[in-house]
Formats: C-alpha cells, sequence, structure tokens
C-alpha cells in the first residue's frame, strides 16, 4: 500500500494503491495504468517504496503511477517532493525517511548526496550483495528468458527494473526449460578504497582563500582556480573533492597533488561549453601488489605551458610515481582519452600482479578497477573454463592479455583478440614478462579477427568472452555458434547484454549452466557476472 498525499494546495488528495505485480518501466512500454498523473510538481507525497530499479532509486507507485526516489531503499516510507512528471512516472526527490529500512546505513561519505560516482552506500553491504544476486537474476529472466532455479520472480524480491536497459519489452518470470544456477555474490571482506584507477574531471571555480606552494598566492586566473572532482549525480557539474572512500588512497593524494600543483603554476581548466582552457583530466593509477603509480595528464592542446615544472614539482612532490604521461584530446567528445599519447617522464607502462601473474599496464589498456575481486572473477572463469592442459581456447576481448595469462597456465594454446592495438603490446610484453609461451594476440575486432580464424582452421575447445557493456557483436556470436566449442565462459559487466547474449547462445545449441555475480565495484550499482555455457550433448 502506497500513500501519496498532496500539499501544494491543487486541491488533489491522493491515496493509492501500490505493488503490481509486474516491474516499473520508464519507456512506459508496459500496460500503463494511469494516463493522467495522480501527482503535480512540488507535491509533497508519503510514499512506501516498493523496490528499487538497476540504477539504484527507490520506487514508489500510486494507482500504477510510478515515482522514482533516489536514495530511497524497498520497505521504506518515505516523504519525497514531485520534481518531474511524465505521463506514467515521474521522479520525486527524498525530503524525509518516515520509516527505515532495515537494510539502510549511514553513508560514510561526506559528499554522497551530491557525488554520482556511487549510489548505494545507503544501503547495508550484505544487502548490496544480495540486490546484485537479484539484479542478475532479472536480467536472465526477463530479457534472457532462462529460468533461473529457485528464483520467486522479480516483483516477489523487492527488484523493479527500470527499462532503460533493455528490460522493458519482455515479461518478468522465466520459461519452462532447464534451470539455471545463480550463485550468491561474492563481495569483498573490505570494501572500500578498493579502485586502483581515478579519472578525474576538472574545471575552475571562484578563488576562495587558496594560497600556494609556502602560503604564496596562486596565480590570478580571472579570479578563478582549477578544482577537480567527480560529476554531480545526473549532470556535468564538477564537485571539487580532494577524498573518494572507494579509491586507493594513493589516487586521492596524486590527484590532491597535481591539482595543487596545477593551481600554481596557473594551469587551465577545459571548459566543454567554450572549448578553452587547457587540462581536461587527470588519470591516476596505481598498483595494488607494487605500489607503483602512474599519471596521465589528458590536455586539450598539444603544449602544456611549464612542462618540465610540471614533471619536476609532480617527482618532487609524489613519490612511487613511475610514470608521468599526457594524452591529447581537442575533440568535442566525452570520451576520456584521445589518440594521441607521449611520455613526460619515467616509464610508458607501470607493472602490477594479478594471483602471481605480472601486467604491464599501459595508459590507455583497459585493465580492472579493482584486483582484489579481479582475482575471484578469473580464478572463477578459469575454473568454468575446465582446462586439462591440452585444450585450445580463445579470449575475446583480451585487453592487456589478463584473462589469458591465468587460462595460458591450464591451457595447450590460448590465443587472444583485442581491438586496442597498445593492450595488445602489453599483452605480448606481458606473455613474455611472465614465461609463458603458448598465448599468442593479435589487435583488431573480435568479430572479424576469430572468423578469419575459424578460416584458418583454428578449432577452440572453450571460447572466453569479456565484451565492454555493450555485449558481444552480433556476428562474434554467430561465429561462435559456428566454432561449436565445448564451453563458453562468459564474463560481463552489464547483465542485460548478458543475458541478451545468453538468449542468442541458447537458441543456437548452448545451456547456461551456472552464473557467479561478483562484486567489483562496492557501493555501485555495477555488478560483474561470470557465466558458464555448454554445448548441448557434451554433458549430462
Ligand atoms: C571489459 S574489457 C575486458 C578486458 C580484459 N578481458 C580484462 O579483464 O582486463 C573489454 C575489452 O574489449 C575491448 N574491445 C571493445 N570492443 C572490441 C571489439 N570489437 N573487439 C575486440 N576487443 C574489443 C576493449 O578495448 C576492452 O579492452
Amino acid at each position: 500500500m502506497s500513500k501519496f498525499r498532496g500539499k501544494n494546495g491543487n486541491g488533489n488528495t491522493k491515496a493509492a494503491q501500490g505493488g503490481g505485480k509486474s516491474g516499473a518501466n520508464r519507456s512506459g512500454s508496459q500496460q500503463a495504468v494511469t494516463t493522467t498523473a495522480p501527482v503535480n510538481k512540488n507535491d509533497d507525497v508519503t510514499v512506501e517504496i516498493i523496490g528499487l530499479t538497476h540504477e539504484g532509486e527507490g520506487v514508489g507507485r500510486a494507482d500504477g503511477f510510478t515515482l522514482f526516489v533516489q536514495g530511497a531503499l524497498p520497505g521504506e516510507t518515505v516523504r519525497a517532493r514531485v520534481m518531474k512528471v511524465k505521463k506514467t512516472y515521474g521522479y520525486a526527490r527524498l525530503m524525509e525517511i518516515v520509516a527505515p529500512s532495515p537494510d539502510r546505513v549511514e553513508a560514510p561519505c561526506a559528499i554522497y548526496k551530491q557525488c554520482g560516482g556511487c549510489q548505494l552506500q545507503h544501503m547495508d553491504y550484505a544487502a548490496q550483495l544480495k540486490w546484485k544476486r537479484q539484479h542478475v537474476v532479472d536480467s536472465l529472466e526477463r530479457i534472457g528468458k532462462l529460468r533461473v532455479a529457485g528464483a520467486v520472480g522479480a516483483a516477489d524480491t523487492g527488484t523493479v527494473c527500470a527499462g532503460s536497459d533493455g528490460g522493458s519489452d519482455v515479461e518478468a518470470g522465466g520459461v519452462p526449460g532447464h534451470a539455471v544456477i545463480v550463485h550468491p555474490t561474492i563481495g569483498m571482506d573490505e570494501p572500500w578504497r578498493y579502485r586502483n584507477k581515478a579519472s578525474v574531471p576538472m574545471g575552475m571555480a571562484v578563488s576562495g582563500s587558496i594560497s600556494g606552494k609556502d602560503g604564496l598566492p596562486v596565480p590570478d586566473l580571472n579570479g578563478e582556480h582549477l578544482i577537480g572532482g567527480f560529476y554531480a549525480r545526473g549532470s556535468h557539474r564538477i564537485i571539487d573533492m580532494d577524498e573518494c572512500l572507494i579509491q586507493h588512497n594513493s589516487n586521492d593524494d596524486i590527484v590532491a597533488r597535481v591539482k595543487k600543483i596545477g593551481r600554481e603554476l596557473g594551469i587551465t581548466a577545459y571548459n566543454e561549453e567554450t572549448g578553452q582552457g587547457l587540462l581536461r583530466h587527470v588519470m591516476a593509477r596505481v598498483g595494488f601488489v607494487t605500489g607503483e603509480a602512474m599519471i596521465v595528464l589528458i590536455t586539450n592542446g598539444s603544449r602544456i605551458p611549464n612542462v618540465d615544472q610540471w614533471v619536476a614539482r609532480i617527482r618532487e612532490d609524489i613519490p612511487g610515481v613511475m610514470s608521468i604521461v599526457h594524452n591529447i584530446n581537442k575533440r568535442d567528445t566525452n570520451v576520456i582519452f584521445g589518440d594521441e599519447t607521449r611520455v613526460l617522464w619515467g616509464s610508458e607502462v607501470i607493472y602490477d600482479e594479478l594471483d602471481g601473474i605480472r601486467f604491464a599496464i599501459s595508459a590507455r589498456s583497459f585493465y580492472q578497477v579493482n584486483p582484489v575481486q579481479t582475482v575471484e572473477l578469473y580464478r572463477k572463469a578459469v575454473e568454468y573454463a575446465a582446462l586439462t592442459g591440452s585444450e585450445q581456447v580463445i579470449d575475446a576481448y583480451c585487453g592487456i592479455g589478463t584473462i589469458s595469462l591465468f587460462l595460458a597456465r591450464k591451457a595447450g594454446h590460448v590465443h587472444g583478440v583485442e581491438i586496442v592495438p597498445e593492450a595488445i603490446e602489453d599483452a605480448k610484453r606481458n606473455a613474455a614478462l611472465n614465461g609463458i609461451a603458448n598465448a599468442a594476440f593479435e589487435a583488431g575486432p573480435a568479430e572479424v579477427v576469430i572468423p578469419r580464424w575459424r578460416q584458418e582452421g583454428i578449432v577452440p575447445d572453450v571460447i572466453v568472452v569479456d565484451p565492454p557493456r555493450k555485449g558481444c557483436d552480433e556476428a562474434l556470436l554467430g561465429t561462435i555458434l559456428a566454432m561449436k566449442p565445448e564451453r563458453v565462459v562468459y564474463v560481463s559487466c552489464n547483465p542485460s547484454t548478458l543475458a541478451r547474449d545468453l538468449r542468442v547462445l541458447e537458441d543456437g545449441g548452448y545451456r547456461t549452466v551456472e552464473v557467479q555475480p561478483v562484486d567489483m565495484f562496492p557501493h555501485t550499482v555495477h555488478v560483474e557476472s561470470v557465466a558458464l555455457l555448454v554445448r548441448n550433448g557434451t554433458e549430462s
């Protein structure tokens, strides 16, 4: 039962039923019960929250009308102010928690409410893990039309699909057939300070009482100074910050010091509206095992004024930095990196280790951001591959060869493919660095390279895929079906595209046996999973 009480003097009193059986969705493609919204902008309403969207917003309903309330948890009664009303749903701002959920905790981050980086700090960690598993289950059922063992259906478990991730056009509930086991999410013992990489956007703010080194005033840039932090929720407004509780301390320290040096040298930040200004992002990366750090200055221009001073000051002020890199991005884009990268000082790469394997990582290469959980994820992928030492394995979307080298320790031969040429250079270097001779790498789109490998006669026993959020290319899925490996191991950072692709593989003759969610991103809504598929008829 959800209660909505209008308070804006428009004469409406809202009282309504909530808790329908199917998931809410913003696109309105499901049955829209109400065409005229029973609430108006600026109404203060009391809402019982019945679920959580995949973006982490609480969901309340009135007569089938849905309100999304950021910061509210399932089971809570909250007072919220209606901010936006669309035809079949609206958004409301959390004003007061009338009756809290037992899963509610105090978010420890001082800027949690403004910052868009984390979405679940207000939820107990054990509840986050449970919710993430349910998110995977929902996606498999709704999008993949898979039957999940022991699943009771999304609407009964308080999870609501927001629709924007592709879950809107199918009904809740699984289909008859084999049941997929979805394991409890593997969480962290210490779910803070887990990120090894920070990519921090830079901006300008009106100067206050900022002083430079030795208390000297910083150069006057029309009364403004350099700031840097993450974007406010749902905007490109930068929240200046010096501490992020999910970042490794080294990254916080680096970004804070680089900002300070930048201020003292009179560096301007790029303004995405005018296209003027220099510094766009500062990226800091640290090897958890080695302690080696890399700094990347991403600028809107080829020349950094006082570059020698920059480098000298960074080296002087920040111990542990092994690599200072400059990347040039002059484009009007949200993409962080441009195409031109050069080393300003030190090494082109830093090193880190995962499960005893050493990796060289260059500025633009993908490297999982949570190394503790990465080891869990990769061990599970290797377990699912069930290698005996003789198998031919393809690792598609291999990045710098991380999973490939884990697999190579147990396989006959691993063929890795990745679209970023620098990452493939790193992968080759990494194989050599670890004395691994049974792994070869090729740069190019997986959907082009793997069909060619097929023509060349490569017959894989196992194919591992770890695509970006958009999932596997259709042509690649077709090639996997044509190559008929005994096992497919699918590593995914997006349950929606995972479910979509599992359906294609199931229809092509594979059976999804089990899925293991892994919490790579505590306190955010993101969840990583690894799925095992076997070819029908190859396993009882
Ligand atoms: C989620 S990351 C996984 C990387 C690696 N498996 C790891 O765990 O570090 C996805 C990778 O796919 C690469 N990629 C994106 N599109 C691709 C494509 N069409 N073909 C091959 N690689 C691609 C990206 O550059 C990125 O390195």
